[in-house]
């Protein structure tokens, strides 16, 4: 897909690893940690400090548009930066077309912030969110008495006539997923009386937990087998508080595949955020044989954090179930390169939502397996994969569909394959792990660019 705001591609030739992988490292700031921050922090009052924060195009993304709305927005330090927000309701309309690149979660979450400012403002993205779907956003916002207006399809760009007295919403998430829920969520808090969002499956829960950080009455009770019911009380006085972010658990799942998957290695990565809601990877790896050592367990910015070791071993298939999908939703492409290393079949179960990632990563994901002489079927919304007990071939070339995820499990397939895997694009990883290649080569990749 071509797109005028793409960067200039970067191919990659990938050559199996000829040494183990070793060290400790830590991985950027937890990037649906670091959207909110950025956000929350321009709708309080005062001045928040954030370290750790991912400087990904996608953050950066939404740090221009916190920005363009009237917040001050300043880098004070690698990670560190500060914002001074004015206070929930007095955002500023827009000059000019918000561009939020590749960001779905930038673009969705946005929306719920546009909506309920009474403003007009226009949204857009690269190529790739252009692609994806906003009325699972537009559908419910606009029961705040928001109009949004856009070509057919309801794709970017869309056009907002947000209002400044918005009507609270119930709404009950038709699809499992964090950003429609925070979404609503911060319409509401712009809303005069009480939000409230069903979800069936739990999603995590970052904006629950960082609105009541700043502040906000949120809260949470269970709901049949594994849902919940969110309740915020609207218009609360958001008050600036500091935010330290935690290493991406869905960054760090690179790395640690990587070193599970190169014999002889044994790599840490340290400062690993651990909400319950994103180790979905994690359990399913340990149910896999895979011997990852958790240390150091803490809890920092009231996240749960440790520090995470994977050596390599044999890994046997698995059969992953539907409901553990949300809690890994980015780590199936991952996890797909895993289960083809590993001996055995791998099934794994109701992935619907993977066709309207920044690609569609179910299509993608077997492409770029099969590509490298991998057997992969997709039946319904199930990945079925053959595992190669060590014996991936390798030797193609994988198409990364402007998906930054796609592009590291690409990279890490070809440490392991007998045949240099070719990547078309790795610059779309700057969207969430800026310096991966770098990081891997300091742990003995040996990539080159
Ligand atoms: O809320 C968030 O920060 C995110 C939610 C998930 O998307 P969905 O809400 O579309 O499942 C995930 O895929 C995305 O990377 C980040
Ligand atoms: C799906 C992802 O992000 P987003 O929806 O924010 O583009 C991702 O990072 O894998």
């Amino acid at each position: 897909m071509e797109s005028i705001n793409a960067p200039a591609s970067r191919p990659l030739t990938v050559h199996a690893a000829t040494t183990p992988l070793a060290g400790a490292v830590a991985v950027p700031g937890d990037k649906s940690i670091s959207h909110r921050a950025l956000m929350f922090a321009a709708l309080a009052r005062g001045e928040t400090g954030i370290t750790g924060l991912l400087e990904g195009e996608d953050v950066l993304r939404t740090a221009a548009a916190m920005r363009a709305l009237g917040a001050i927005v300043t880098r004070t330090a690698p990670g560190t930066w500060q914002v001074i927000g004015r206070g929930l309701g007095t955002l500023q309309e827009p000059d000019d077309v918000l561009d939020m690149g590749n960001s779905g979660t930038a673009a969705r979450l946005l929306s719920g912030i546009l909506a309920s400012h009474g403003m007009f403002s226009v949204m857009t993205g690269d190529g790739s969110l252009r692609g994806r779907p906003m009325k699972r956003v537009t559908d419910p916002l606009s029961a705040t008495g928001a109009r949004f207006t856009s070509r057919s399809g309801g794709r970017l760009p869309l056009a907002i006539e947000g209002v400044a007295d918005p009507a609270p919403l119930s709404y009950r998430l038709p699809v499992a997923s964090a950003q429609v829920k925070s979404a609503v969520l911060l319409a509401g808090l712009n809303a005069a009386g009480t939000t409230r969002v069903e979800e069936p499956v739990a999603t995590r829960d970052h904006t629950e937990n960082m609105l009541r950080h700043f502040g906000a009455e949120v809260s949470v009770a269970p709901l049949g087998a594994g849902g919940r019911v969110i309740t915020l009380t609207g218009r609360p006085d958001l008050v600036a508080r500091d935010v330290a972010v935690p290493g991406d658990p869905s960054s760090a799942a690179f790395v640690l595949a990587a070193a599970l998957l190169v014999p002889g290695s044994s790599v840490t990565v340290r400062g690993v955020g651990l909400n319950p809601l994103r180790t979905g990877l994690f359990t399913t790896l340990r149910e896999m044989g895979a011997d990852l050592r958790l240390s150091n367990e803490r809890v920092e910015g009231g996240e749960p954090v440790g520090d995470l070791t994977a050596v390599a071993g044999p890994l046997h298939g698995v059969d992953v179930p539907a409901e553990r999908a949300p809690s890994m939703i980015d780590e199936y492409p991952i996890l797909a390169v895993v289960a083809a290393h590993a001996s055995g079949p791998s099934r794994f179960r109701g992935l619907e939502e993977l066709r309207v990632k920044e690609s569609d990563r179910l299509s993608a994901t077997v492409a770029l397996l099969q590509r490298n002489g991998v057997t992969v079927d997709v039946v319904g919304d199930d990945m079925l994969v053959t595992g190669t007990g060590g014996a991936v071939p390798g030797g193609g070339l994988v198409e990364t569909r402007m998906d930054h995820r796609l592009a590291m499990s690409a990279t890490v397939l070809g440490l392991v394959a007998a045949e240099p895997v070719k990547v078309d694009d790795t610059a779309f990883i700057d969207t969430s792990f800026p310096g991966f290649i770098d990081l891997m080569n300091s742990i003995g990749a040996g990539l080159v660019a």
